[in-house]
């Protein structure tokens, strides 16, 4: 049966990657590989220029009634004084709360063909394969009250509030324990128990759920020590899972282990196993317009969209070869160039993954 795909391409870069993951997509239909209807929506800046609205009414009604999201990236300076994003119930995170995609999954791969593009040392990353999973619909990005107010005595205050229930940290808790079963058992909960409350009682949940998984090992460690550990010796983590804000920073992270954030993909899920799908990074606005975009993270989440979402593994597999294709043939965008490689802009970089696709 032909599923229903939503494509949001958004701001700066976006609809420059979204370009190359849809030939992607095209391809795979043409081939027959997988039967998908394709419509697309407004979200973020461009949303609010059309319609003074970063998430329309009809945008997320489109998300809900489809099976799968493909989302660019929203937002850059343009719109930043607007505060767009910092609405809870508007633009990205209004989608993400909308779908209720609480569940956030960031894999830092290291392709081998890209071990001189990583920020650390080839045998340090050698073989490198992390899950983050990171909480995506609470925690201080939704937690009330939020926002700037003015004291009596004039000065300014800021407020934000890290926010869980004893239910969400168990529900993202067990999607970690699902995943680390199919992968190496092993679950790292990164949090900062030692002086934040909610990450105490967050250490304390994860600790009751995995008495239901007998085989999994769970470990803790303070995010501090965390962001410090991915850079020293990543290959000692197989699933982490963290808070909302605690995997956004890290994920970022971990992402450079692997050559650039512009080389891994996510899938946010909800508990019907409804999905969005977007690279980890933003909307680059410092190099949007110029063709130099890296599209393989965006090309990645295709790949998440049809393993998780569309019941395709086989054309995700297929992908993500082809990927590893391109990278034999030495074809490199300026992120991830090294010595020897062939520089690439965007747009080459999207026909040779369909190329070896087909
Ligand atoms: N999911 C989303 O839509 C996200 C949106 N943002 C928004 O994006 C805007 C820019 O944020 P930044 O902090 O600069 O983060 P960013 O992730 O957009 O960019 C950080 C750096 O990475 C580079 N980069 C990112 N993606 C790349 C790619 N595919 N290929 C090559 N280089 C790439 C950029 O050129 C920049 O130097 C802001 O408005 C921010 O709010 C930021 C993160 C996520
Ligand atoms: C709206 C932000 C939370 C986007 C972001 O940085 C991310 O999801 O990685
Ligand atoms: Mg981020």
């Amino acid at each position: 049966m032909s599923k229903k795909i939503l494509v949001v391409a958004g701001d700066g870069i976006g609809p420059e990657i979204v370009a190359e993951a849809m030939k992607v997509l095209q391809a795979l239909q043409a081939d027959g590989s997988i039967d998908v209807s394709i419509e697309d929506a407004l979200i973020g800046g461009a949303a609010y220029d059309a319609a003074g609205d970063p998430l329309p009414a009809e945008t997320l009604e489109a998300a809900k009634a489809s099976d799968a999201v493909l989302l660019g990236a929203v937002g850059g300076p343009k719109w930043e004084p607007l505060h767009i994003s910092k609405r809870p119930e508007k633009g990205l995170l209004g989608l993400r709360a909308g779908l209720g995609l609480f569940a956030n999954l960031r894999p830092a791969i290291l392709y081998p063909q890209l071990a001189d593009a990583s920020t650390l040392k080839p045998e340090v990353v050698a073989g490198l394969d992390i899950m983050i999973v990171r909480e995506l619909t609470g925690g201080i990005y939704f937690g009330q009250p939020r926002g700037i107010e003015t004291l009596p005595s004039g000065e300014r205050k800021g407020v934000n509030t890290l926010v869980y229930t004893e239910s969400e940290v168990d529900r993202i808790c067990r999607v970690a324990f699902d995943i680390a079963m199919k992968r190496g058992k092993k679950v790292c909960s990164v949090d900062k128990a030692n002086v934040l409350e909610c990450t105490e009682m967050w250490r304390e949940v994860a600790v009751k759920a995995v008495a239901d998984y007998p085989e999994i090992e769970l470990s803790h460690m303070y995010v501090d020590n965390a962001a410090m550990q991915l850079v020293r010796a990543p290959k000692q983590f197989d699933v982490m899972v963290t808070t909302n804000m605690f995997g956004d920073i890290l994920s970022d992270c971990a992402a450079m282990l692997t050559g650039s954030i512009g080389m891994l993909p996510s899938a946010s899920l909800n508990a019907d196993g409804q999905g969005m799908y977007e690279p980890i990074h933003g909307s680059a606005p410092d190099i949007a317009g110029r063709g130099v975009a890296n599209p393989l993270a965006t090309i990645l989440s295709v790949a998440m969209m049809l393993r998780y979402s569309l019941d395709a593994p086989a054309a995700a597999e297929r992908i993500e070869k082809a990927v590893s294709q391109v990278l034999d043939q030495g074809l490199r965008t300026a992120d991830i160039m090294s010595e020897g490689m062939r520089q690439v802009g965007t747009a080459e970089m999207g026909d040779a993954v369909v190329a070896a696709l087909t």
